[in-house]
């Protein structure tokens, strides 16, 4: 049995993940951590789920429970990096889905990986991480005179742009090509006033209503173009890889771990 913990438990992604927890074979949901002194504390977690029985209650983040084995973090950057140190602190590992960090903020998660197994993933799908083979294919046997560019779009309420999965397509892109993704990534042509060489990684972006999340990566030669497009149509998609993820992380080494490996796609 693992023993999961869910930190942002109240978030879009936390509800689900809470569910994950209670619905899947193996795993328990041990605690749903809110934000210190937040106002659901002592609220039963099954008031805000739509599957899985449970009698735990919202509890703060300043207090890790004894019996958990692993702990799952989809919030924000700064939360998550404060979640990350009290792991550290009661060596328990980690799953980490959240999006938007920097590279320093990066370099924090591989420098706890020395201390702890961390599973990082920007997308927890089966499919985007099989997309990210796909795109490698397409980028090297395109050539260099094809077009490469990235749409995402997600649900209104998303803050960072491009998702964290567009990044990671267009990074598997340029690996496969042998480009430095930072020199070749464009995000804004507005400025522009050349046209665009065949050197570069265009990203779009689209915010609307509850998109859960759409990417496609577009290989474009004169006359055709291939189109390379997952769809997420829910959460629980997510929180059930997450919650895979969680189940194989309990007993590893520490060290920084991705969704391929644990799908054993590769590193
Ligand atoms: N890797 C993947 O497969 C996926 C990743 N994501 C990522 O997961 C993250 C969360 O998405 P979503 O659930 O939609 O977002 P929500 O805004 O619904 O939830 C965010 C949660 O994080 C908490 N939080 C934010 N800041 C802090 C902080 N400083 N300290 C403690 N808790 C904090 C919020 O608490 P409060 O309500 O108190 O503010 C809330 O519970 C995003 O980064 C998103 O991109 C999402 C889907 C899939
Ligand atoms: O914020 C979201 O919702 C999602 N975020 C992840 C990302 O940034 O790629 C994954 C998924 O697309 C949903």
């Amino acid at each position: 049995m693992t023993n999961i913990a869910i930190f942002g438990a109240n978030g879009r992604m936390g509800k689900v993940l809470c569910e994950a927890a209670l619905i899947s074979t193996g795993t328990e949901l041990a605690a749903a951590y809110v934000r210190d002194q937040h106002d659901l504390i002592g609220s039963q977690v099954q008031h805000f789920i739509n599957q899985g029985k449970t009698d735990i209650a919202f509890s703060t983040e300043m207090v890790i429970a004894d019996d958990v084995d692993v702990a799952i973090d989809f919030t924000l950057p700064e939360g998550m990096l404060a979640h990350l140190d009290f792991a550290v602190a009661n060596n328990i590992p980690m799953v980490i889905g959240t999006t938007g960090l920097s590279e320093a903020q990066m370099q924090r998660l591989f420098e706890a990986a020395k201390h702890i197994p961390i599973v990082f993933a920007r997308n927890f799908s089966v499919g985007v991480n099989l997309l990210l083979d796909l795109v490698q294919t397409a980028a090297t046997k395109f050539g260099d005179d094809a077009d490469i560019e990235i749409f995402e779009a997600h649900h209104r309420h998303k803050i960072d742009a491009p998702s964290g999965t567009a990044l990671a397509i267009g990074e598997a892109i340029a690996e496969a090509k042998g480009w430095d993704h930072d020199q070749v990534a464009v995000y804004d042509r507005s400025q522009s006033e050349q046209a665009k060489s065949q050197k570069e990684i265009g990203y779009s972006v689209l915010r609307a209503g509850d998109i859960v999340g759409e990417h496609t990566a577009y290989f474009a030669l004169m006359g055709e173009r291939l189109e390379l497009t997952h769809k997420a149509s829910s959460r629980m998609t997510f929180a059930r890889g997450a919650v895979r993820a969680a189940k194989w992380v309990q007993n590893k080494h520490p060290g920084f771990y991705s969704m391929r490996e644990v799908l054993e796609l590769g590193k």
